[in-house]
């Protein structure tokens, strides 16, 4: 089954990926130079089409392709992920992944690496990225809608990078965000509506899995930053029109925004930025506006994430 002289590829799991990764703030030099390469065009050397999303429509999921290169870290993966709006076994993850690696040389598959802790940490990192560059000056206030798996990693990344003096969690069962409040290393304030979490906050992270709009513009502190991560598909939203067009608009990936966020096609909010257009210093931060950035989640960010484990579990750290 493999070439003459290429060892099989290993399994790297979650607990090993866990390990190698303990801390999601590992990524962020390496997640920066990908964002700023893949904003570069072709002399950036990451090449990344939009993932293909297959519909598996009689069970309510989805299945997205992840395939990228990154010539400065030599890195050639694909992301295989699956999402499930309607979770018909609770004890199921909504979203599964899985990271094949290749030898950029020959092909060769070299590793397959548990994707859902990558997954977790390399969109939280990224957020953090944007939220650094993007947030008013004196944040105080950290919102978090959402009380899932990427609630969680973007409480640990936030909590690590920045000091806040409240933070909040709202989730549509109010049972969720006990449980996170009451198992995260701080304090915590539960709120009972997404209005309450929302008022007055600084920093705000939708990581649901609305279909339908759960942040308004109305709520919205002017000059906050909001790191929107959910909503993936083009008719999904989780903020409504007021707030994506009275915001200034940063999205990881213009042509996927374009395709795939529901948030910005639905809306006709105008594209300020890619992050890493920031990042590289070719456009403004602009953090004293309102601003909104629409995540999506990029195959190149896997690929360097996939890479970073990869490497430290070879050198047997
Ligand atoms: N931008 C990116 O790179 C990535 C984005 N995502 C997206 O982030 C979001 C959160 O992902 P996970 O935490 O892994 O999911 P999860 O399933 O672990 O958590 C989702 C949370 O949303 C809540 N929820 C479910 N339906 C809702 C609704 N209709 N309205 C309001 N809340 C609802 C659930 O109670 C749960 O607390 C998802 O939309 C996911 O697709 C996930 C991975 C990467
Ligand atoms: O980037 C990812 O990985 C995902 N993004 C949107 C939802 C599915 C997973």
């Amino acid at each position: 089954m493999f070439a003459m002289g290429s060892a099989p590829p290993v399994f790297i799991g979650a607990e090993e990926v866990e390990k190698h990764l303990h801390r999601a703030s590992l990524l962020l030099p390496a997640l920066e130079a990908a964002l700023a390469n893949f904003s570069s065009g072709s002399a950036g050397g990451v090449a990344q089409p939009v993932r293909t999303v297959v519909p598996v429509h009689r069970h309510g999921g989805f299945l997205g392709v992840m395939p990228a290169y990154s010539a400065a870290d030599d890195a050639l993966t694909t992301k295989l992920v699956t999402f499930y709006e309607h979770k018909k076994d609770s004890s199921v993850p909504s979203h599964q992944a899985t990271v094949l690696l290749f030898d950029p040389r020959n092909g060769s598959l070299k590793a397959v690496l548990d994707g859902s802790v990558i997954t977790a940490k390399r969109t939280a990192a990224v957020s953090a990225i944007a939220t650094k560059l993007l947030m008013p000056p004196f944040a105080e206030v950290l919102c978090i809608l959402g009380a899932g798996v990427q609630a969680y990693s973007h409480y640990d990344i936030f909590t690590e990078l920045f000091t806040f003096k409240e933070v909040r969690i709202w989730n549509r069962t109010k049972e969720k965000a006990v449980k996170f409040a009451n198992s995260v290393n701080g304090p915590v304030q539960v709120c009972s509506s997404a209005q309450e979490a929302v008022t007055g906050a600084d920093i705000i992270v939708t990581v649901t899995m609305a279909t339908t709009p759960i942040l308004f513009g109305d709520w919205v502190k002017p000059g906050a930053h909001i790191n929107a991560v959910g909503a993936s598909r083009p008719d999904w939203r989780e903020l409504d029109d007021e707030l994506m067009k009275n915001s200034v608009l940063f999205v990881d990936s213009r042509d996927a925004a374009l395709t795939e966020s529901g948030d910005v096609i639905l809306s006709g909010a105008e594209i300020f930025a890619e992050l890493g257009e920031v990042v590289k210093g070719t456009k403004p931060a602009l953090p004293e506006k309102t601003t909104v950035f629409k995540s999506l989640g990029m195959a190149v960010e896997d690929a360097v994430a996939a890479k970073f484990v990869y490497d430290s579990w070879s050198a047997g750290n």
